[in-house]
This record gives C-alpha cells, sequence and structure tokens, in this order.
C-alpha cells in the first residue's frame, strides 16, 4: 500500500482526511487538463455510457498494486475495507471512491510494452471530482500514519483552488489529431493461422469459443498526451464508456461499449455483448444488417456462450435475477452487437469485486470454457493483451461500483500506441472475416489517433 509518497503497511493505524466542495459548473476534461503539471503520470478518467456518472482523479492519496496474483481481487477488496474503517464516512455526504484495473491474464509474463502497469492497480485520488445527475463534488483526500497537520490542509485546500482556478481560466486546450508516421500490423500471419488452429480445436470439440485478439502498433510525429487522447474521445465516442489510466509515463485509454457488472444498492447488472456487424451508411442498410445479424447462426452461437456463463454468475451470486429471452441489437458509431442485459439483486454475502472475479472473463473476451479457452489464447494468441478486454472501473465505501471491459482500447508506451481488437472464434469462423471484423473494431482508437485501416 502506499499513499502519494511513500510506503504504507497494511497493518498500520491510518489517518484518513477527506474534505469536500460542491461546484456550481466544472468541465471534467478542463480539470484533467489542469493536472497536467502537477500531476501527470497519476490521473484518471471515468465516464459511463449514459453520462451520468463521470469521476476524475489527478494525484494519489492512496493506491493498492499487486503482482501477486493468487488473491487479487480479496486482495484490493481487503485493503480497501480496511481503509475505509478510519473514513468517518457518517461525516461526508460524498464518498471516496477507488479507481482500478486488473490486466486481462495474470498468468501471462508482461510483454516489454506493459511492463509499467501492476497487474492489480487501484488509486485513491488525491482530488477526485464527481458529477453524479449534474451535481458536482471535489473531493480532497490524505492517508498517512500520522495525524495530519494544520499546514497539510491548508496546502491541500490551495492546491486543489490552483487546479479549480486552472481550470475555470484556462477552459479547454484545443487539440489537433496526431500524426501517424508508421502503422504496424503486428503478426498478421500469425493472427489468421491461429484463427484456422482454433476453429480446428474447436471442431475437434476441445473447447466450444475462443477469443483470439491482435495488436496494431502506431508511431508518430510529435508528442501523444491523455488530454490529447480524452478531447478525441470525449468528442467522437459518446455512447461508450470513456476511461484513461496513467502510469508514470504510459497510459491505457478506450471506449468500451461492454459492461462487466454495475452494483447499486445490492442490485448487480452485467451485459452479455458479444456478435457483431458493420453499420449500413443508410438507414436501409443498417436495418438489413442488423437483423441479419439478430439471424446470423454463427453469431448467435458467439452470443449464446456469454448470456450461459453470465446467466450461471448470476445464479450462484444473486438470490433472483432477469434475463430476456432473446439477444436485441446494441448499436454504436461504427458496429452493432447482439446484446442480453442481465440484472439480479446480490446476496448477501456477494460483492462487486467478486463479481468481477466471478465474470471475469466471460466469453465475450475468453471463451467457453473458461480454462481451456486461456490455455488455447496463451497457447495461440500472438499479442499480450495487457489490460486490453480487462476489468476497468470503480467502487465506494458502500459497495457500489461499476467495471467495463476494457475493449475497444489502446496503451501509449514510450510514445508508441498499441491498439487491440479481438473476436469470438466458434467451430464455423473464417480467418477473413474475422479479420475484417478486427478491422471495424481498431476503427474508434484508430479515428482518434487520426488514423485510418482499409481491409
Ligand atoms: C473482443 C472484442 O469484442 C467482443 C465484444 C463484442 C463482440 C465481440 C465479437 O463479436 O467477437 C467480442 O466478443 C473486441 O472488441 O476486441
Ligand atoms: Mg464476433
Amino acid at each position: 500500500m502506499t499513499n502519494g509518497d511513500h510506503h504504507i503497511e497494511q497493518t498500520a493505524k491510518l489517518s484518513f482526511y477527506m474534505d469536500t466542495l460542491k461546484m456550481d459548473s466544472l468541465s471534467p476534461r478542463a480539470f484533467y487538463e489542469a493536472g497536467a503539471t502537477k500531476f501527470q503520470g497519476k490521473r484518471f478518467f471515468w465516464q459511463n455510457r449514459e453520462k451520468t456518472f463521470t469521476l476524475v482523479g489527478l494525484g494519489h492519496a492512496y493506491t493498492v498494486t499487486s503482482d501477486d496474483h493468487k488473491n487479487r481481487y480479496a486482495f484490493v477488496e481487503d485493503a480497501w475495507q480496511n481503509l475505509m474503517q478510519y473514513a468517518d464516512l457518517d461525516a461526508h455526504e460524498q464518498q471516496p471512491i477507488f479507481f482500478g484495473s486488473y490486466t486481462f491474464d495474470p498468468a501471462k509474463t508482461p510483454a516489454e510494452e506493459w511492463q509499467a502497469f501492476p497487474e492489480t492497480y487501484f488509486a485513491l485520488a488525491t482530488h477526485q471530482l464527481v458529477i453524479r445527475n449534474e451535481q458536482i463534488f471535489i473531493s480532497t483526500f490524505y492517508v498517512s500514519e500520522e495525524p495530519i497537520t494544520e499546514e497539510k490542509k491548508q496546502s491541500l485546500r490551495n492546491e486543489r483552488d490552483e487546479l479549480l482556478h486552472s481550470a475555470q481560466v484556462n477552459g479547454l486546450a484545443s487539440h489537433i489529431k496526431p500524426q501517424i508516421t508508421q502503422t504496424i500490423e503486428r503478426h498478421k500471419e500469425e493472427y489468421l493461422q491461429s484463427i484456422e488452429n482454433v476453429t480446428a480445436l474447436i471442431k475437434q470439440q476441445q473447447a466450444d469459443k475462443v477469443v483470439i485478439a491482435r495488436s496494431l502498433a502506431l508511431a508518430f510525429d510529435g508528442d501523444i498526451t491523455s488530454e490529447m487522447m480524452l478531447a478525441q474521445i470525449t468528442a467522437e465516442q459518446p455512447e461508450s464508456y470513456l476511461f484513461i489510466f496513467e502510469n508514470g509515463q504510459d497510459f491505457f485509454f478506450g471506449a468500451s461499449p461492454e459492461r462487466l457488472v454495475m452494483v447499486k444498492d445490492h442490485d448487480a447488472y452485467s451485459s452479455c455483448v458479444a456478435g457483431s456487424i458493420k453499420r449500413g451508411s443508410t438507414k436501409e442498410q443498417d436495418d438489413a444488417y442488423g437483423s441479419e445479424l439478430l439471424n446470423d447462426a454463427k453469431n448467435l452461437q458467439e452470443h449464446q456462450y456469454v448470456v450461459d456463463m453470465i446467466r450461471q454468475s448470476f445464479d450462484e451470486n444473486c438470490a433472483n435475477y432477469t434475463l430476456p429471452e432473446g439477444p436485441q441489437l446494441l448499436k454504436i458509431r461504427d458496429i452493432q452487437h447482439l446484446f442480453t442485459p442481465v440484472e439480479g439483486q446480490l446476496k448477501d454475502d456477494a460483492s462487486i469485486l467478486r463479481m468481477v472475479k466471478n465474470l471475469h472473463p466471460t466469453p465475450a473476451l475468453g471463451g467457453a470454457p473458461r480454462g481451456r479457452a486461456m490455455e488455447v489464447i496463451r497457447q495461440y494468441e500472438p499479442t499480450d493483451r495487457g489490460l486490453y478486454a480487462a476489468p476497468i472501473g470503480w467502487m465506494n465505501a458502500a459497495g457500489d461500483g461499476e467495471f467495463a471491459v476494457a475493449i475497444r482500447s489502446a496503451l501509449v508506451h514510450d510514445n508508441q500506441a498499441y491498439l487491440y481488437a479481438g473476436g469470438g472464434i466458434v467451430a464455423d469462423s473464417n480467418p477473413e472475416s474475422e479479420y475484417e471484423e478486427t478491422l471495424v473494431k481498431f476503427r474508434p482508437m484508430l479515428r482518434a489517433f487520426g488514423g485510418t485501416l482499409h481491409g
């Protein structure tokens, strides 16, 4: 455990300071940008699909990181509960929020580009902006082993007021698109070959479904910053979850359509999103593609494995739950998916992180059966996913929170970008059409970086 500056023993008695200010207006992007000088490398941004909840974190009051993958969910839950016993929550209208992520596959040794990101990485911000139902709150946190001094409180208030001043007077910077100098389709041949191999395995009934992904690498003329990419995705991908997570010089970001789980007042919500087709250029063509998708056996099969697994998880963790009979369409800017929402009431011993543990990876990202699919991915997939397709999101002390699946995402490392996209492979999959599907799925991130790709 660390606070912003030093290591904290998990058993130590802690002092927890929190101070909240209500604001009449503040742009979350301007607030994020205001943190560029002082908090670069220690910022995060999150917005839900409905745009009813925005979270920005600047600086680290407390972080939990770990590369021990045995108990990574319980580890964060315990650390957070431990910290929260020192927070006098009844005295505050707002809640401290823990934002973080878990890498896709803890058993995989990280590739060079992913080395900065710990396998488990959660942070309570020093300055936390929450916009919920159009109400805006800035909370400032400080965690230490010694009681906080009056000077420290004053310096934190000054720091916050400077951030607010800078966000208000500087407003939003205008950002131009990056200049791409090189686009590399990494391991294209291996990817195509892996689809052949995996369909053959599935035909031999060694697995039912396996998601195989690939990546693109981009190089640039000029520096790529997270505020630049935040400007692009907020403008271009309004109907997705938007997230950015900085770690030192690197950052990971994306615009995902897929919820892993949301918990609100002990109700849990998940979504099965699997099966894809492109958008049509006219309304008629778009509707025709949509009904083709709703009736396509291969895509329905891809989808059904996800429904079956999520149903099982809700069966185990919920007192009761509802699940519609068949899928509907989820249309986002570049693509349409088969979509089935699920909701239920959590049993008393269930929690959001237990749901994350139980659901990750769903067969929309891993496969079915899960254990076998993970082995096949490790053996055949030519790329290290890192945080791609992984759980990313937040939780508070009351047990509410939300995690999305980090697809339609990219890593920026060493001023290069790595974009990721995959697809569900079943017995009837074919390499060329899976390849085409990844081209469509690369589009949101590629557009954000100012690029295009033609299949
Ligand atoms: C794995 C990805 O998408 C998943 C989510 C929706 C549809 C999918 C599909 O049709 O294959 C994938 O399961 C990705 O975007 O990289
Ligand atoms: Mg697919």
